[in-house]
């Protein structure tokens, strides 16, 4: 643990006293505009900046920043960049003895948003004085995951979101997007298990669904934004197919999503088991990386990582 993090949900002030930071830096995305800005930011406060120079980098570099040890490792990047490098430190072990650090420089910036991160400027002086929290993980299949595991419409179309559709509908701009081409999309048909140790519950869902989305940092219900990333649980949001004349608009996602329908199903759950009906392989976004699995099951990793929050970030957000 480090000087300044807390289990016990308080918030302490004091400066972390471990290593320097190491920035795993991703040059090429968003509008690819802040590679030298962040090395020079960077090179100020004496830290070391890896740039990667090909889809895998991030991955390797971060398992091996947590097999040398490093205390302290950022991810620059968007949220597929901040994946890719906790699933490296994950493969090192190294969850529990790094300080992770999120430094935007994506499109979206999904996660940095969810734990209170403004910009590039607003991260570094973070890295040095910001408070610390253990956050939940989730894992899909042996990989991890920070934000969210999106089955479905949405991660069919998320590879071809345009930029300015994410920046313009943030959290709901994968949706927004699907429901354009959603003439051409052939549901899922799905057997879905949801989990509650706690209470020891368990609900079955079987049915065909527009799209299944799983959060972690990232909240679907109520118009999204930072779910409670401390509490063990996942948002899970099933939306039923329904007939396309229902969701043309945006308004339409908005409503959707936003409020209980007979066409939304919200649930929460430590453990998820989605099984396709028809034998073929079902498209999953995580963070925005596509994968596929013809089974997958989900469960979340109690505050497994301690990262740097910004003010904004709450432990705690209301449901209102
Ligand atoms: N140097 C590189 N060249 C090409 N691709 C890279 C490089 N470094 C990382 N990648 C790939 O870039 C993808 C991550 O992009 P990322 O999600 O961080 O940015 P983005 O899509 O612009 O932002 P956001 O997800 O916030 O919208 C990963 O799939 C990763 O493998």
């Amino acid at each position: 643990m480090t000087a300044h993090e807390t289990t016990d949900g308080d918030r302490e002030a004091t400066a972390p006293s471990d290593g320097e930071w190491r920035i795993i830096l991703n040059p090429v995305s968003g509008s690819g505009d802040h590679a030298e800005r962040v090395e020079s930011l960077a090179a100020e406060r004496g830290y070391a900046v890896e740039r990667t120079e090909e889809p895998g980098d991030a991955v390797e570099f971060a398992e091996r920043a947590g097999r040398e040890g490093a205390e302290r490792v950022a991810a620059c990047g968007g949220d597929g960049t901040i994946h890719n490098v906790v699933e490296g430190l994950g493969r090192a072990d190294a969850l529990d003895d790094v300080t992770f650090g999120v430094v935007p420089g994506g499109t979206g910036n999904d996660f940095a948003t969810n734990v209170g991160i403004r910009d590039v400027e607003h991260a570094f002086e973070l890295l040095e004085s910001g408070d610390r929290r253990r956050i939940d993980l989730g894992v899909a299949d042996g990989e991890l995951f920070t934000n969210s595991c999106i089955a479905g419409l949405t991660a069919q179309t998320s590879s071809e979101t345009s930029s300015d559709m994410k920046e313009r509908f943030g959290t709901l701009a994968y949706v927004a997007s699907g429901f354009k081409t959603v003439r051409e999309f052939d549901p899922l048909h799905v057997e879905l298990e949801v989990e509650r140790d706690v209470a020891a519950q368990s609900t079955t869902w079987t049915g065909e669904a527009l799209c299944i989305l799983v959060g972690n940092a990232r909240g679907f219900a109520r118009g999204g934004g930072q779910a409670n990333v401390e509490d063990g649980l996942f948002e899970v949001t099933i939306v039923n197919d329904m007939p396309t004349s229902k969701m043309l608009t945006e308004a339409a996602v908005q409503q959707f999503i936003g409020s209980d329908t007979e066409n939304v199903t919200q649930l929460t759950g430590d453990e998820l088991h989605v099984t396709g009906r028809e034998g073929e392989d079902i498209e999953f976004s995580l963070d925005g990386e596509i994968r596929e699995h013809r089974d997958l099951s989900m469960h979340v990793r109690p505050r497994a990582l301690s990262v740097v929050v910004g003010d904004a970030y709450e432990p705690e957000p209301s449901d209102a």
